[in-house]
């Protein structure tokens, strides 16, 4: 029987199979951050371990760095610590460091593709779920424990329970203004934040063939928070095309034998998916979460749904604790909830397609009245990108905040962090309580919705703005 794209991924990964436990996989790319890896470094102190492979091992610094002032001291303790140990470990173990200040920092999920270090094939594994992301390069890419990456560290290697197979099937065009984004989040809404769980899902169909490498990072990155291990999407010309000419991927002779072995990574006409969901692209539209999971979401034409539409009582009661965290009642439209705070950026939406994307929607427009809008690429390089295209002038003259990368108001480990009650559209993957800011209540959005927002103050897409052509209702 013909095997699935992480099926193949994983076999050619196997050192040891044996009877009754979990296979032991090699591992190719192994990426570190601040908050995931000191007491990992500690154990291996305490046994006396070196890094095993030094040559795979790359670290960034990103959940704990300011975006503003970072060449002054950083002044909570905590982050402090968080940085000056991981400069430390990186220093002792002789691992490569892009830290605050240096022009590959950034995001982990954004470093990793950009240097090229994300490849086809590949088994790619960080402390952090959203190690997700770089299955869109067709990588088996996962996000692991402290202990895990301590034995990572130690081995190269890590011992994996099996999987099971998901197809989501994607055909179809999207309208206009649907975005990877918005095609995520309604597969969340449609699967549930448990429906992935157990299940490396496979992206596939025309729309998903049709996106950019950009996109297809967006997708990937969110299906942890469908509770799946991984996402991954077939490598093709897109994917080589973006891979090409960047500082780690192959070159010469390399190239041509690694391009030969990634056209082999696509799953077999007759293997057989344990789980199959289809969807028609050209059903969707902009879709924004209104509750506390990213699984409570909505087309951004729909009203907050009322709890007792839902069927099934755990439901039921998730979305009647969510509203009343979000302040939010049944019934109320969408597009009439009015927001404080946009953030553009994070690992999910903080690459420069998104930049731009979002600086179309704003450019020769104001932020609204007591509207702040923070911009914030997902590397030093987006940014640096972002500068060379006059981007940041877009969003500074619009009124928003350009800021350093990270990050930064996709979670609260740093000083961008929403006031108890403050409000926000985001571009990031997660809508938990306090996930912004304790008492912060987050929207998820696209890059476009989030801009929209930013200028009439309240949910809205590019087509809502007063001056834009009419488009048909969405
Ligand atoms: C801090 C880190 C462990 C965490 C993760 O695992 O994803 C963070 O990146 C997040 O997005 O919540
Ligand atoms: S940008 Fe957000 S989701 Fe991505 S690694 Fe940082 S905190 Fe996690």
């Amino acid at each position: 029987m013909g095997r699935t794209l992480a099926e193949k991924v994983w076999d050619d990964h196997v050192v040891r199979r044996a009877e009754g436990e979990p296979d032991l996989l090699f591992i190719d790319l192994h990426l570190l951050h601040e908050v995931t890896s000191p007491q990992a470094f500690d154990g291996l102190r305490m046994n006396g371990r070196p890094v095993r492979r030094t040559d795979l091992t790359i670290a960034t610094e990103d959940h704990n760095t300011p975006t503003l002032d970072i060449d002054k001291p950083i002044a909570d303790p905590v982050s402090r610590t968080q940085l000056e140990t991981l400069r430390k470990n990186c220093a002792e173990f002789g691992v490569r460091l892009h830290p605050l200040g240096d022009i590959e920092q950034g995001v982990v999920h954004v470093v990793g593709p950009q240097l090229g270090l994300t490849q086809p094939g590949t088994t790619v594994v960080c402390g952090d779920s959203h190690t997700s992301t770089h299955g869109a390069f067709g990588a088996l890419a996962f996000g692991i424990g402290t202990s895990q990456v301590e034995h990572v560290l130690a081995t190269q290697t890590l011992p994996l329970d099996p999987f099971r197979t998901m197809a989501v099937t994607v055909d179809g065009e999207l309208p206009d203004g649907v975005t990877a984004k918005d095609l995520i989040l309604s597969v969340i809404t449609q699967i549930g934040t448990g429906g992935g769980q157990g299940y490396v899902i496979e992206y596939r169909g025309s729309a998903i063939e049709k996106l950019s490498m950009e996109a297809r990072m967006t997708v990937c990155n969110m299906s942890i928070e469908a509770g799946a291990r991984a996402g991954m999407i077939a490598p093709d010309q897109i994917t080589f095309d973006y891979l090409e000419g960047r500082a780690h991927a192959p070159s010469g002779a390399d190239w041509d034998a690694a391009v030969a072995y990634w056209k082999t990574l696509r799953t077999d006409d007759d293997a057989v998916f344990d789980h199959e969901v289809r969807i028609d692209a050209s059903t969707l539209a902009p879709f924004v979460t209104w509750g506390t999971n990213p699984g409570q979401g909505a087309p951004l034409s729909a009203a907050v749904p009322d709890p007792a539409s839902f069927a099934d009582p755990g439901d039921r009661f998730a979305a009647e604790k969510a509203l009343e965290y979000m302040g939010l009642s049944a019934g109320q439209p969408l597009r009439e909830v009015r927001v404080d705070t946009v953030f553009v950026g994070s690992c999910t939406n903080g690459r420069i397609e998104d930049l731009r994307a979002a600086a179309s929607v704003v450019e020769g427009r104001q932020v609204a009245d007591g509207v702040r809008m923070l911009v914030v690429p997902g590397s030093v390089r987006v940014a640096l990108q972002a500068v060379e295209e006059g981007l940041d002038k877009v969003f500074t003259a619009a009124g928003a905040e350009w800021r350093h990368a990270g990050c930064s108001m996709c979670l609260g480990m740093n000083p961008d962090q929403l006031a108890p009650g403050e409000r926000s559209a985001s571009t990031s993957n997660r809508n938990f309580e306090g996930r912004q800011g304790k008492g912060g209540r987050t929207h998820l959005v696209s890059p476009q919705v989030a801009a929209a927002t930013a200028v009439l103050g309240h949910l809205a897409s590019p087509a809502d703005l007063s001056d834009a052509p009419a488009l048909a209702e969405v």
